[in-house]
């Protein structure tokens, strides 16, 4: 079976891993404390080795490394569930203080050979890696500056298997640390160059989400985390069930992707509603449809209309028309031409799986290639060259050993990719 292996790292990264692996365990019928099945479907055991391991005694345990630069995040999940096995717990001794280059040349530094020993030990226990799947944020020091470390020593190791990525991206408006922006900005190098499939998790969106979609009065990150793993939960539904896909990660680099630099993916989810709104939902397709091409419903902070897209994929879950289905998404592309690139045919796909995820009838899970991703990329941009300008805080990093060009290379990585974007999005002719 074609096994993925998670990385989840930092804070941020444990947070939203603990959030999937409690979700996609219930619909595997994985009890979430003791690792045992107790579902009631063969569907749910039929491709579930792709992100579980089975222990000698019938338990499953998530195949996923927990990484963390200080102990508590460790120390907790280790008590909360048998799903995380405990040879696969990395912990540091220290912080990486927020900041992108104690996680990369000294805290994070000191435990990346443990990380690699348990990836290997993972890795040949398995019996054909498709790739890893790596959870973590880019605005704290452990997520930005060890996962980039991470990233270049996984590339060298495991050159033919792939690297996706499901990245939150700080807020200014939700910010906790000052220097967030350089973190992210100094992680874009990265993920430009080492990773195949690159999911936005934009807080700025997601805290949106939770205020304007679903009316949560003092929304947290728990309330986000469980958003992200709804969401994560749609977009491996086509790994993790049989279905008309021969689904894989390289099936999905390999026609969301046109060119190896543009695979920032901006994913969407519906229903995203209120409790109250559900209650007056039609709870139609074409509801769905609707909501996973609208800008409330993406979690990231664009605005679709501003941007072609390059490709767009929507999984489906719960019991549905095919064919009403496959009609909608054709319209919305037929009716919105003009929001499409033309040199890519058949840029939009949809797969359908009728089991719905835990407490809705239906939903959909989009994911979109559009060069309006540009926009996140200019705010990263302007809100590091702000501080940059008068080298505020830089001497946090110089004296961690790194240097003002390093700032400048990364801001010039960022410039390619958005210019990479930008031309993307004209149209034979333009
Ligand atoms: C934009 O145009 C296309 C996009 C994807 C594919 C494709 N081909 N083969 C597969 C897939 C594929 C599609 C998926 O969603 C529709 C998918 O779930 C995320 C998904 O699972 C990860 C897959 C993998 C299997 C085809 C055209």
């Amino acid at each position: 079976m074609r096994e993925i292996l998670t990385l989840q790292i930092g804070g941020a990264g444990n947070a939203i891993g603990d959030a999937f692996w409690h979700l996609i365990s219930h619909e595997h019928g994985v009890d979430y404390g003791s690792g045992r099945f107790d579902g009631t479907s063969p569907l749910q055991l039929d491709r579930i080795s792709v992100f579980f391991n089975a222990t000698v005694s019938k338990r499953f345990y998530a195949r996923t490394i927990i990484i963390d630069t200080e102990a508590s995040t460790i120390q907790r999940l280790s008590s909360s569930s048998h799903l995380y096995r405990p040879e696969n717990f990395v912990a540091g001794s220290e912080s990486s203080g927020n900041n992108y280059a104690r996680g990369y040349h000294t805290d994070g530094a000191e435990i990346l050979d443990q990380v690699l020993e348990s990836t290997r030990r993972e890795v040949e226990s398995l019996d054909s890696l498709q790739g890893f799947q790596l959870l973590h944020s880019i605005g704290g020091g452990t997520g930005s500056g060890l996962t980039s470390l991470i990233m270049e020593a996984l590339v060298e190791q495991y050159p033919d298997n792939l690297l996706c990525n499901y990245v939150t991206i700080p807020s200014p408006n939700l910010s906790q640390v000052i220097v967030e922006p350089y973190n992210a900005l100094l992680s874009i190098p990265a993920l430009v160059n080492n990773s195949h499939l690159t999911f936005c998790l934009d807080n700025e969106a997601l805290f949106q989400i939770c205020n304007r979609n679903l009316k949560i009065p003092m929304s947290g990150y728990e309330h986000i985390n469980h958003i992200v793993a709804l969401t994560m939960s749609g977009l491996t539904t086509c790994l993790r069930f049989p279905g008309q896909l021969n689904a894989g990660l390289r099936k999905i680099y390999v026609n969301m992707v046109p060119f190896p630099h543009l695979h920032f993916l901006i994913p969407g989810f519906a229903p995203l509603g209120s409790c109250k709104e559900q209650q007056f939902s039609k709870g139609t397709v074409a509801e769905l449809v609707q909501q996973i091409f609208s800008s409330n419903n993406l979690l990231c902070a664009i605005d679709l209309r501003k941007g072609k897209l390059l490709t767009a994929a929507g999984i489906f879950r719960g019991r549905m028309s095919p064919r009403e289905v496959d009609q909608l998404m054709t319209g919305v592309r037929n009716k919105n031409l003009n929001n499409f690139v033309d040199w890519i045919p058949n840029n939009i796909k949809t797969a359908i799986c009728d089991i719905p995820p835990r407490g809705l009838k239906m939903s959909a899970t989009f994911i979109g290639n559009t060069t309006a991703i540009q926009t996140l990329f200019k705010r990263l941009l302007d809100l590091s060259s702000i501080m940059l300008r008068r080298k505020a805080h830089l001497h946090w990093y110089t004296g961690e050993g790194m240097e003002e060009h390093e700032f400048i290379a990364a801001q010039e990585e960022l410039l390619a990719i958005i210019d990479e974007y930008r031309a993307s999005g004209r149209d034979d002719g333009d």
